[in-house]
């Protein structure tokens, strides 16, 4: 008797085990069930195709599922908006219920990531935000124009050289260094020198306040590079990565257990990051010291804002003014100098469109004449239709025909995350409290009905006065998110893309070189990134 008791126990006991173990993986799917999706392999979901075919997939899925999807990250649904209406819905119309993003697993164990803007939630976010804005202001960025044009200048000077060797550049690895300088200086007030620092103006600072050695910086940047792109969402991250992946709740534990294991991926990992937040905190106790720090770049506002008694101490502490500067390296690097390769790229092989270009920009003034933020938004109506945009609402960022068309067809971020605070009503869907809404930008930007031919690379179908422009939807093109959380270095960026263009075509144009393969190859981390980089031929004008 007291032996089937104990069986009945033991029986009983594994099925809660086992009803606990099928709840933590089914429920998150049990909760969105109702909305529609592609079948799912157990445990693993979609990552195998999302590591196979990249973002491109959404496009895919989007067709046969319609605007609003689920796609599984192991366990967890990410429902996909792809629709720029819906888009607005989540971004917008509904903001105050989904404001926050959800944090993708390769982060969820690093504090240094997550205590950025990025990942920040409700009134943190609130008062973070707002701290930093000014810096974004359209008079600080006319400031910041002649740091952008010296570094652009410093960036290029080897083309000139190179030009007359007929060898190829890696353009993407050029653009990367000018757009590391250019947020080093704006963020941290710190010359990386990656673009030749001597020649830079005179608020250059020695990194970590010792002298400017070379060693120094470009450790600092390996660990840099590292540190972005471990961040993986398929399975070649580290394995608390793939565990956050597959089983959320495993990654923390695994992750404070390999961490210290010299040798593995996640001590790797956890030794580079240490170091990059070491490194950061002293550029951070450094300026606190410093008592004539001005408020030039954005982490001098947000230490005075700090010490004014604005902001709580408690709410930025060191951890956290470290973490914010250095995802605005982060943030704004990787994006912007894929941007502009993209941009040249595509330009090269365009013969029509560099034809444009050239002439708009050769008619500016004489070679020596420096654009400035106003020149920038009024007189490059080919590169910037700053003037034509002024009368469009829905658009808030001047932005250009070139520069958008390239970032229509090489979305940087094609995924944008959300999370919902609250129950809400989206497509005619109920998506509880805690669910992933994830933005499909990507698949929005590559969708005929609001970009016929989506594969032509046509800048012209920009153009305010064009049918296609005034046919699309307003929220179809959103390279930069939209609402209240979109990117806050929009304008930024666009200056020093803009700025870097006008340079370039001033002197050389551009031929893709006959090593590089065609289609250029895209990887896909937390951004899009180039495989093997893009490698062009630079010719000199007369
Ligand atoms: C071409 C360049 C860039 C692109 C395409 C880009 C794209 C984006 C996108 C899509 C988002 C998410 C928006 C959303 O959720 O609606 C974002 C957020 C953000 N970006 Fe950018 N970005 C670029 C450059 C920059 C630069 C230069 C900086 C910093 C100087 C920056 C800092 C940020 C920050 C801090 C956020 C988080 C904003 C928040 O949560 O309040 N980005 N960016």
């Amino acid at each position: 008797m007291i032996g089937s008791i104990e069986l009945l126990f033991n029986i009983f006991m594994v099925l809660i085990v086992l009803g606990g173990i099928l709840g933590y993986l089914y429920g998150p799917y049990w909760r969105v069930r109702r909305v529609p999706g592609p079948p799912t392999i157990p445990l693993v979901g979609h990552i195998p195709l999302m590591a196979k075919y990249g973002p491109d997939i959404f496009s895919v899925f989007a067709e046969e599922y319609g605007p609003i999807f689920r796609f599984h990250i192991g366990r967890q649904p990410l429902i996909i908006v792809a629709d720029a209406e819906l888009c607005r819905e989540v971004g917008i119309k509904k903001f105050k219920d989904i404001k926050n993003r959800s944090i993708p697993p390769p982060l969820a164990a690093s504090p240094l990531h997550q205590k950025g803007l990025f990942l920040t939630r409700d009134a943190r976010w609130v008062t973070t935000r707002n701290t930093i804005l000014s810096v974004y202001q359209p008079s600080h960025l006319a400031n910041l124009v002649p740091t952008m044009q010296s570094f652009v200048e410093c960036a290029t000077e080897k083309l000139d050289s190179m030009a007359k060797v007929e060898e190829d550049i890696t353009f993407s690895a050029i653009s990367l260094r000018l757009a590391t300088d250019v947020i080093g200086q704006a963020a941290f007030g710190v010359n990386f020198g990656l673009s030749k620092p001597q020649s830079v103006g005179e608020s250059v600072e020695k990194f970590d306040g010792k002298d400017n050695n070379d060693d120094e910086v470009s450790d600092f940047i390996n660990q840099h590079i590292y540190s972005t792109t471990q961040v993986k969402m398929d399975f070649s991250g580290s394995l608390s990565i793939i565990l956050g992946l597959l089983v959320p709740i495993l990654q923390w534990p695994f992750w404070q257990m390999l961490k210290r294991i010299p040798g593995t991926m996640d001590g790797k990992i956890e030794h580079n990051n240490r170091h990059l937040t070491s490194r950061l905190g002293a550029v951070v106790e450094k300026r606190m010291k410093d008592s004539r720090r001005g408020s030039k770049d954005f982490l001098s506002v947000i230490l005075n804002a700090r010490e004014s008694g604005r902001l709580s101490k408690n709410v930025f502490t060191t951890d956290y003014i470290s973490a914010l500067a250095y995802e605005h390296l982060l943030a704004g690097s990787a994006t912007t100098a894929f941007t502009l390769s993209s941009a040249v790229y595509l330009v090269a092989g365009h013969p029509e469109v560099e034809k444009k270009l050239l002439a708009e920009i050769d008619g500016f003034g004489p070679p020596d004449q420096m654009a400035t933020a106003s020149d920038l938004q009024h007189k490059f109506p080919y590169l910037d239709q700053a003037r034509l945009l002024k009368f469009q609402c829905c658009i808030e960022e001047s932005s250009s025909l070139v520069i958008k068309e390239a970032m229509r067809f090489y979305m940087v971020s094609p995924l944008v995350a959300r999370e919902t605070s609250r129950d809400v009503e989206i497509g005619g869907y109920i998506l509880p409290k805690g669910t992933w809404v994830w933005l499909a930008l990507g698949v929005l930007a590559k969708d005929q009905k609001n970009f016929p031919e989506p594969e032509k690379f046509r800048p012209e179908r920009f153009d305010p006065s064009c049918k296609e422009e005034k046919q699309r939807h307003p929220y179809a093109f959103i390279p930069f998110g939209l609402g209240p959380r979109s990117c806050i270095g929009q304008k930024f960026a666009i200056q020093e893309i803009k700025l870097a263009l006008i340079h370039l075509y001033r002197k050389y144009v551009f031929r893709h070189s006959p090593y590089m393969e065609s289609p250029l190859e895209l990887e896909f981390g937390i951004v899009l990134k180039f495989k093997n980089g893009v490698k062009l031929r630079v010719i000199k004008r007369k």
